[in-house]
């Protein structure tokens, strides 16, 4: 079924973003990291990296393996200091001039593959982060336990097993029950959902995401999954060779990247020649409207496939090349028309015969060699040529 007749495209229709895509700095600091750099002998791996966490927020480090980001949790957490550059908490300095050691940084840390003690069992697991002058005696710790155990939803019962007869996901609810037996005021965690199948991984992150919300502290989430990093932060930094190529709320990162790396980073991205005039950028897609143009004539327009949609009827056309069936959607190769032979270049109308990738519901509109009306919705970003 094809969708209802095209509606005019109008940059009202799309929402205002939530903060501004530049470096999104919050009122209340709780963490603030001023052009910090890190090298290992030769290899500068932190090149100067400027970053402010809110209270209580949530933030996602997101970049391609490699990028350092382990490196700057690991400076945070105090297990390693910057070359040049200072961390702050709460105003105070903790790395730079001055060095506050990482057991009095207050900062919880979750490994990867949760890196429990495989000869203790849980309770004792999660014991071991407890401040003993506070949890005096048997009961008290006991009690404290349960507690930490509800808090990740899991009953008393696992206090007596090891960590062998748990699923990866509870693995990784001990590891940060044991984790936030510090009370931290800030929780980092290290990719700790990418040793998890695909559903235990989505309810593992909830989980997590839950109580560490519930508890109201600070999250620092590294990860190498966009999708990750998108749903799981009111913040994200992607990370690229050792600088943040871009800052802000994942909205404006995903539909406003800063640039094409970002872009196809973060997602599939539809990249086409364009010619820009005012806000408007024609390509082969017809005339696109463009928020805050960074340049004028030739650039590079990106759109996300699910803006490309087929309609009844429609000026612009292609012809299906293949897709691939997903279940709930297909992802669709569409042909753009070739210029017609002996058409003359005009740079004001460039491109012709691009491959996209579009997505859609219903694999029965998708058949190799079908003619498709189609239509852009919402702007597009320009990316000036290098
Ligand atoms: N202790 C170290 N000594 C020497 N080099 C290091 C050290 N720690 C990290 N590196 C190097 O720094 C670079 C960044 O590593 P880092 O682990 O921070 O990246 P990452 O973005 O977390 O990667 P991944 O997603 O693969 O974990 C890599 O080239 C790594 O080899």
């Amino acid at each position: 079924m094809t969708e209802q007749t095209p509606t005019p495209v109008t940059a009202a229709r799309f929402p205002e973003p939530r903060v501004a895509p530049q470096i999104a700095r919050s009122a209340d600091h709780h963490l603030e990291i001023e052009a910090v750099t890190k090298d290992f002998g030769h290899q500068q791996v932190l090149k100067g990296i400027n970053l402010s966490v809110a209270r209580g927020g949530t933030t996602a480090i997101v970049g391609p393996s490699g990028s350092g980001k382990t490196t700057l949790l690991r400076l945070i957490a105090g297990f390693e200091a910057p070359g040049t550059g200072r961390i702050l908490l709460d105003g105070r300095e903790v790395a730079g001039r001055s060095w506050v050691p990482a057991h009095r940084r207050s900062i919880g840390y979750v490994a990867q593959d949760g890196a429990l003690f495989p000869h203790l069992s849980v309770g004792q697991n999660i014991a071991f982060g407890l401040d003993r002058d506070r949890f005096r005696g048997r009961k008290a710790v006991q009690t404290r336990v349960l507690e930490l155990l509800e808090m990740v939803a899991l009953d008393g019962s696992y206090a007596r097993r090891r960590p062998h007869q748990l699923s990866g996901g509870q693995q990784q609810r001990i590891a940060l029950a044991r984790a936030m037996a510090c009370e931290p005021e800030i929780m980092l965690l290290d990719e700790p959902f990418s040793a998890l199948d695909a559903g235990l991984r989505v309810a593992t992150r909830r989980a997590i995401g839950k109580v560490l919300a519930h508890a109201g502290v600070t999250t620092i989430l590294v990860t190498h999954d966009q999708g990750e990093a998108l749903s799981f932060a009111d913040q994200v930094a992607v990370m690229r060779g050792g600088r943040l190529a871009q800052i802000g709320n994942p909205f404006v990162v995903y539909t406003r990247p800063a640039d094409r790396a970002t872009a196809e980073f973060l997602g599939d991205a539809v990249i086409l020649d364009a010619w820009l005039e005012g806000s408007l950028a024609m390509c082969s897609l017809g005339a696109i409207p463009v928020r805050r143009p960074p340049a004028q004539g030739r650039v590079q327009l990106m759109l996300r496939p699910e803006q490309i949609r087929i309609a009844a009827s429609s000026p612009i056309h292609g012809t299906v090349l293949d897709w691939d069936y997903f279940g709930p959607e297909s992802s669709v190769r569409i042909q753009l028309p070739e210029r017609a032979a002996g058409e003359a270049v005009d740079p004001r109308a460039p491109g012709g015969g691009e491959v996209i990738t579009i997505r859609h519901w219903n694999a029965a509109m998708a058949r190799k060699g079908m003619d498709l009306a189609l239509r852009v919705i919402g702007e597009g970003v320009a990316f000036p040529l290098d």
